[in-house]
């Protein structure tokens, strides 16, 4: 079970690898605790990579999720399709039912994807599906497309999970606030921190979330988004400042519509790849007290994808 291998596949020049052996916490994460965006990639062997990806990553296995999962002291994963699978939902598929009830998923789909498949997935543990408008990593989907899904998918009672750079929010406003569901936003819809966090486009988002009381953040990923540093590497205990207000202001006005993840194993990371036990510690600088830290990993996200265990 190695990790740094693509199975057949030639893994993307310049890729980097999970980072192996991750420190334990000294946040203790509250008990249910969970992590709600994390990824499988393949194994390729097994889960083939999608003939339409935009990169090829290193494998990174169920087994290995869980296994970090235990490691950093969380309960449950929500594991959300990465685009090197395409709308081919199986490896996550295989997780989610692998998971003993502890992973729920949020799938990729496209317009001709069958009610009884619909239904598979939800059978399966799915409770969402992702819409992608980073140009990185998908190719252009019609938004009449996207709206149709939507509407089936609400039936369902799943909710959209959406992901985009901070400028494009303007561009997209109408559709999300079109959307018929919750909507969740990727890596808290993905602001430059390098400027101010009282600036137009970081208040565009908080309006979004402020106007809209279906639309809930991750407050995910400050190793994507951080500028400054330093990196959750090597003991640093003050990883990634320069996120710390944007994450904490969406946690404190919002604490109800939060989600955390590790956004394990990283994808497309490109100058360094973090100890997942360093950025597990990030949590008490956003969430700084136990009443926020207990919404934040446990009391929202088992609302969102457990609430038939909370008597919801
Ligand atoms: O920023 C990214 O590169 C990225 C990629 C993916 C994916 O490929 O699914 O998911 C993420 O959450 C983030």
């Amino acid at each position: 079970m190695s990790k740094s291998t693509s199975g057949p596949f030639e893994k993307t020049k310049g890729w980097l690898d999970w980072y192996e052996g991750p420190s334990k916490p000294r946040f203790a994460p509250p008990p249910g605790a969970v992590d709600a965006h994390c990824h499988v990639f393949g194994p390729g062997e097994k889960f083939p990579y999608a003939p339409e990806r935009k990169y090829t990553p290193c494998d990174a296995s169920k087994a290995q999720l869980f296994a970090l999962r235990d490691h950093l002291g969380f309960s449950r994963n929500v594991i959300v399709q990465a685009t090197c699978h395409g709308a081919d939902n199986e490896a996550m598929v295989d997780a989610c039912l692998s998971s003993q009830g502890k992973a729920r998923g949020v799938a990729t789909v496209r317009r001709s994807v069958s009610d009884e498949e619909l239904k598979r997935l939800d059978a399966a543990g799915v409770r969402g599906v992702r819409f992608n408008f980073v140009k990185r990593l998908v190719d252009f989907t019609p938004k009449d497309e996207l709206l149709e899904i939507a509407g089936r998918v609400a039936e369902l009672g799943w909710h959209v999970v959406i992901y985009f750079e901070a400028v494009d929010l303007p561009e997209l406003w109408d559709f999300f606030t079109a959307l018929p569901t919750t909507v969740v936003v990727d890596h808290m819809g993905r602001p430059d921190v390098s400027k101010a966090i009282d600036g137009p486009e970081f208040e565009l988002f908080l309006k979004f979330m402020r106007e809209h009381q279906n639309v809930w953040s991750k407050v995910s990923c400050p190793e994507r988004l951080s500028v400054s540093g330093p990196r959750a590497l090597n003991g640093e205990q003050g990883a990634y400042r320069d996120v710390v207000p944007f994450a904490r202001r969406v946690v404190e006005e919002f604490p109800d519509r939060v989600l955390w993840g590790t956004d394990w194993p990283h994808p497309n990371l490109k100058d360094h790849m973090p100890d997942d036990g360093l950025l597990v510690d990030f949590i008490p600088h956003i969430a700084p007290t136990a009443a926020l830290q207990r919404k934040l990993l446990v009391d929202n996200p088992m609302r969102l994808y457990w609430p038939e265990e909370i008597g919801g």
